[in-house]
């Protein structure tokens, strides 16, 4: 045994690579292993073979820093699904090529650390011989045998430091402000963000919305005295045709965004109100880790070194907190995370007053309405409530 561990970071950058990175490599310094950091991604592994030394002294520092030392790409020669969990066979070349890079460097054991796309091409790599362990990472939280991903964490910071900002400015223009934030196949991000940030409208990809209901809640906060609203959208959030907004770029999964500039204009089409936009994008990617993430990222790092010591491959580590475990890539890989719209954190959402845009907002009486001005009062004792408001609203706003 040659006692060398490989280590990749792949996928979209978050924070907390790089405390991986360091973790792995002030490990494997404790257990006498060598350490070598493939360069971007799976692309370092093969023609050309670009890697570098990991070792405690060239990682010092690192653990604050956001991105990742080596290099990422979430684009490439090694795509193994296309979409929501269809598999594409890698390449028989590329697969030779990385093993033999395996084998001419003494590798042990191969750490590969990524979303649930990265990991994908990891398990192909387990199932051709090559010995892989998974870290599983990614903004999104959308891999299903882990509580949280690293990343993840900073991103939610972010995003509700954006909302604590737009409040602010929200209720002193009395405008409705719509933040798209990131979120592929799964709304975690929308949600955390917009229960700790106080949003009052949450879209996401897991409940399907239609923009009558978020005038509805609009409307219902106008008619308590609430002057102004604030929408958060996950970018991978569809539309109600059931379509994704983004743009089609050959050989690449969608590049998503989009979404917020559609539901910002159809609002204000709809309620005349001031509506504005802001799209958080990477600066959800960027940055320090929060103190969670540098702690599960340094852990992951660890714990990812005894599995290889373990022999533990084909594996993916997973934090269900308080036990750190793992489960085959294979399982890890097979469906993703996504919120239960009947989970505990919608319905405590909803129990909040806040709105999914699925349905109409609780209590909605529809007044006086004027089509410029669009205003609601209170429905007056004994008034009927409207049966069909979402109807009423429409033919009011079209
Ligand atoms: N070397 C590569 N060649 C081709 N595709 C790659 C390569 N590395 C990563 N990818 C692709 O990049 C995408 C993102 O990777 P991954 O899922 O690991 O990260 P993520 O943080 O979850 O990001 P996303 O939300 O975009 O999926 C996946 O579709 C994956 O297949
Ligand atoms: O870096 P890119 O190509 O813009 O990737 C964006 C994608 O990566 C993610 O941030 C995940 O890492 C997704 O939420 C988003 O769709
Ligand atoms: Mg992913």
């Amino acid at each position: 045994m040659s006692k060398r561990i490989g280590i990749l970071t792949s996928g979209g950058d978050c924070p907390g690579l790089n405390a991986v990175i360091r973790g792995t490599a002030k490990s494997c310094d404790q257990l006498g292993y060598d350490c070598i950091g493939f360069l971007k991604g799976y692309e370092g592994l093969y023609d050309p073979v670009q890697y570098v030394p990991i070792t405690p002294k060239n990682t010092k520092g690192i653990l604050s820093q956001g991105g990742t030392i080596l290099g990422s790409t979430n684009k490439g020669r090694f795509a193994a699904v296309k979409g929501v969990n269809n598999r594409v066979e890698i390449e028989q070349h590329l697969i030779e090529g990385v093993k033999k890079t395996i084998e001419q460097l003494d590798i042990d054991g191969l750490i590969c650390v990524g979303g649930d796309g990265s990991l994908a091409i990891a398990q192909q790599f387990h199932e051709n011989g090559i010995p892989v362990v998974g870290v599983p990472k990614t903004i999104d939280n959308d891999l299903s045998a882990t509580a949280f991903t690293f990343g993840f964490d900073s991103a939610i910071e972010c995003a509700t430091d954006a909302l604590d900002r737009l409040h602010t400015t929200a209720a002193s223009h009395e405008r409705i402000m719509v933040l798209e934030v990131m979120g592929r196949h799964a709304g975690w991000i929308a949600l955390h963000a917009g229960i700790a940030g106080g949003g009052d409208v949450i879209l996401i990809p897991e409940i399907p919305w239609k923009f009558e209901h978020i005038c509805h809640k609009i409307l219902h906060r106008e008619s308590q005295g609430k002057k102004f609203t604030l929408v958060v959208v996950a970018e991978g959030a569809h539309m109600p045709d059931g379509n994704m907004v983004g743009q089609e770029v050959s050989g690449q999964q969608l590049k998503l965004g989009g979404i917020g500039r559609a539901v910002t204009d159809e609002i204000e089409r709809r309620l005349h109100r001031e509506t504005r936009l802001c799209v958080l994008g990477h600066l959800q990617r960027g940055g320090a880790p929060t103190t969670f993430d540098r702690a599960l990222a340094t852990q992951f790092g660890a714990h990812a070194v005894r599995m290889v010591v373990e022999g533990r491959f084909g594996e993916m580590l997973c934090y269900r907190p308080p036990e750190m475990t793992s489960v085959p890539i294979s399982e890890a890989v097979s469906r993703i995370r996504q919120v239960d719209p009947d989970g505990p954190m919608v319905q405590a959402a909803r129990a909040l007053g806040l709105s999914f845009g699925d349905r109409p907002a609780d209590e909605l009486s529809i007044g006086v309405f004027d089509k410029n001005v669009c205003y609601i009062h209170s429905r007056p004792e004994g008034e009927e409530l409207l049966a069909d408001t979402e109807a009423a609203v429409e033919a009011a706003l079209s």
